[in-house]
């Protein structure tokens, strides 16, 4: 079968071709009187939280089941601050996957105040260690540890990931409790991330999760190839209104939270129409019930069971499915530097529901859209 073929089980009716780059060719096919399916370049991960112990055994296999590989978050208690403890976090996740899984995690760095450039060298040296994740202290869980004042402690260590090309993963939020949290994401890029591009205009950047039309903006205004952003199937699909729906949502709360409409528009429209600027990082932040369902609830959407199947809702709906593989499959790796995928995965037009919760030694694990039915179904053959 053709590289980046929608693949439909019995006849099949071209919809549309498009060409994005030549290599990136994209055919849509359709069944007629059968289901659909879509066979795409296997999928990988660009932004996960695989947490660690009994949670990381509850929830890896979600993601290794149809995903390459991850860029896996460094957000642990304690945060993974060095290479070494990066080593052992991955051999950690290894020893968590299913037997015969080649689920590749790729694992980043956090960076505090006191991060030395000596460990950018050891992590590029490693092979293993892929990013270097910034979280202004205080911006969301597991933050506490993180950067202060990038522009007073941070240029040598970034001036250092810029010669080794080594990606700056952001968490593009202000943190003054002054500046309203809708607005957190616009004001980081005005006072943060533009003026740190001025200074190092070679650093490659990736903005994680955005959720404004402002951030849209921003990455279209940067050099292709060297600022991109990652986008979760929760900012594609959700408005704010999603938190208030009924009652209080919990388990639509993440960082940033989700923004108005006219902002979800926004990076709908930016991502399905085939920009290489844009990949998938679903963001999967599982938490346990009790740590979402109380007086004070964590923020972070679970999503790695329900992802593929949102992404091609969102690209289904806007008429974009020949611009799907690009973003889960190619954009990424192209980004990276690292070789594309060459197995694949389908995802059938058949709906499957929800399972409303997923139990684990130690509590349960509420998905995004629990009990829902969605419609494409994702399998490996
Ligand atoms: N996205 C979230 O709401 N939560 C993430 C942290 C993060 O990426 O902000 C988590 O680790 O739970």
């Amino acid at each position: 079968m053709q590289a980046g073929c929608y693949v439909a089980t019995r006849a099949w009716i071209p919809l549309q071709t498009s060409s994005d780059k030549g290599s990136r060719r994209s055919l849509v096919v359709r069944s007629a009187g059968s289901r659909m399916e879509l066979s795409l370049t296997r999928p990988d991960d660009w932004h996960l939280h695989l947490r660690e112990g009994d949670l990381l055994r509850a929830v890896v296999s979600h993601s290794a089941r149809h995903f390459g590989r991850a860029i896996v978050m460094p957000n642990l208690k304690p945060p993974i601050t060095t290479t070494a403890a990066a080593v052992a976090y991955r051999q950690s996740i290894l020893k968590a996957l299913p037997p015969d899984s080649r689920f590749d995690p790729l694992m980043t760095l956090y960076l505090t105040d006191n991060t030395s450039p000596e460990e950018i060298k050891l992590a590029r040296k490693s092979g293993v260690v892929f990013a270097v994740k910034l979280y202004p202290a205080g911006a969301t869980t597991n933050s506490q540890d993180g950067v202060t004042d990038i522009f007073g402690k941070c240029l040598p260590v970034l001036e250092e990931m810029a010669k080794h090309n080594m990606p700056l993963l952001v968490h593009g939020e202000v943190t003054d409790p002054n500046i309203d949290i809708f607005d957190r994401e616009r004001v980081f890029i005005e006072t943060i991330l533009s003026p740190l591009l001025i200074k190092l205009p070679h650093l490659k950047v990736v903005m994680e999760h955005i959720t404004t039309m402002d951030a849209v903006k921003f990455i279209e205004s940067c050099n292709e190839g060297s600022v991109a952003a990652t986008v979760t199937p929760q900012h594609l699909l959700l408005n704010r209104n999603s938190l208030f729906q009924g009652g209080l949502q919990p388990h639509n709360y993440c960082l940033p939270v989700l923004k108005r409409e006219i902002h979800r528009q926004a990076i709908v429209s930016a991502v399905t129409r085939g920009s290489n600027r844009y990949f998938l990082g679903t963001d999967s932040a599982p938490h346990e019930r009790q740590k979402k369902e109380c007086p004070c609830g964590c923020a972070g959407i679970y999503n790695a069971p329900v992802a593929l199947s949102l992404y091609a809702k969102v690209f289904e709906q806007a008429g974009s499915l020949d611009k799907l593989e690009a973003f889960t499959s190619f954009n990424g790796p192209d980004f990276y530097g690292l070789p594309r995928n060459t197995s694949k995965v389908k995802l059938r037009k058949s709906p499957w529901k929800v399972p409303d919760s997923y139990p684990y030694t130690s509590g349960e694990i509420v998905p995004m859209f629990a009990g829902e039915t969605l419609e494409w179904f994702p399998s490996d053959n």
